[in-house]
């Protein structure tokens, strides 16, 4: 079986180590996790999978690497792991702002590195991942694809459009959560208990998210179906325009493609 090291395991890194087991692909005695603070993967250690403190030793064997490090931590620990690599190993950063280049600049131009964009959806497989090199060849992104394809969609792009992904994709979970969020909220300001408000929510937006992914239609097209004429969706539906909804969402989105491409520090 392949053999990933997962570098930070924080948020996304641990929600991909839980996603790849999830999908019987990969067993948790496969993958090493690790971070400084080595009693926060106490569980992780019980659940099989290899923990340590130690990058260097942790990268040994390894087929692909990835790192999950912060953008304000990612170069001291490139430049930690670097005499350890070995030339066939994939580096993966999923970490944003920070370019192919700037990794070859640290681990060396020789270096495979492919960057990866996923959401935190990873965890139960259902992912929306992009995914980008400059240098790697066909094969080595097809060992990157078939590894996040093993946790939900995977679309490769230019890396140009990485920021744009970050924001998009990976913050963008948190924004149709927010909104998720807001609709109960609107559900028990019109009678609903706060708990059957949140399940009617999210029940809804997967039907919604669902019925675009399984007709291929645009969403316009699914809104028409339900705007009866003089009806109340319209009605709200304009409502919410003249507050400013897709307009608040766009300027959302545009801001954190602004802010994913400056958290790198040199
Ligand atoms: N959260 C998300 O949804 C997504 C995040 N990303 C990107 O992933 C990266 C990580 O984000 P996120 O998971 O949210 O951040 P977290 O802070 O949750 O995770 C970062 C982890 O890195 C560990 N770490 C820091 N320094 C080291 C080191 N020297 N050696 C080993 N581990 C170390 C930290 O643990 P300790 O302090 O114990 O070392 C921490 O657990 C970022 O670059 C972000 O841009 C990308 C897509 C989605
Ligand atoms: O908020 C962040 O900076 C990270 C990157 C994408 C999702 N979380």
């Amino acid at each position: 079986m392949r053999k990933v090291t997962i570098i930070g395991s924080g948020n996304i890194g641990l929600a991909l180590a839980k996603g790849l087991v999830k999908s019987d692909e990969y067993q948790a005695n496969n993958i090493t996790l690790t971070r400084r603070v080595l009693q926060s993967l106490q569980e992780e250690k019980e659940l099989g999978f290899d923990v340590s403190a130690n990058n260097q030793e942790a990268i040994q064997g390894a087929e692909v690497i990835v790192l999950a490090i912060l953008p304000q931590q990612i170069r001291k620990v490139m430049e930690e792991i670097r005499p350890a690599l070995s030339p066939h190993q994939i580096v993966v950063s999923v970490a944003s702002g920070v370019s192919c280049a700037h990794i070859k600049e640290v681990l060396g131009l020789d270096t495979i590195v492919v960057r990866a964009m996923p959401n935190t959806a990873i965890a139960i497989g259902q992912s929306m991942t992009c995914i980008a090199t400059d240098n790697a060849n066909t094969e080595e992104v097809a060992v990157v694809e078939r590894l996040f394809e093993t946790v939900g969609s995977v679309v490769v792009i230019n890396e140009d459009l990485m920021t744009s992904a970050t924001a998009l994709c990976a913050c963008g979970i948190a924004f149709f959560l927010r909104s998720i969020r807001a609709a109960s909220q609107g559900g028990v300001e019109i009678g609903f208990h706060a708990h059957d408000a949140l399940k009617m929510a999210i029940q809804t937006a997967k039907g919604a998210a669902d019925l675009l992914l399984q007709t291929n239609n645009h969403p316009e097209s699914e809104i028409d179906k339900v705007t009866s004429p003089k009806g109340c969706t319209i009605a709200g539906l304009n409502e919410m325009e003249h507050n400013g909804f897709s307009s608040a969402f766009i300027k959302g989105i545009k801001f954190s493609a602004k802010q994913a491409g400056g958290l790198y520090n040199d």
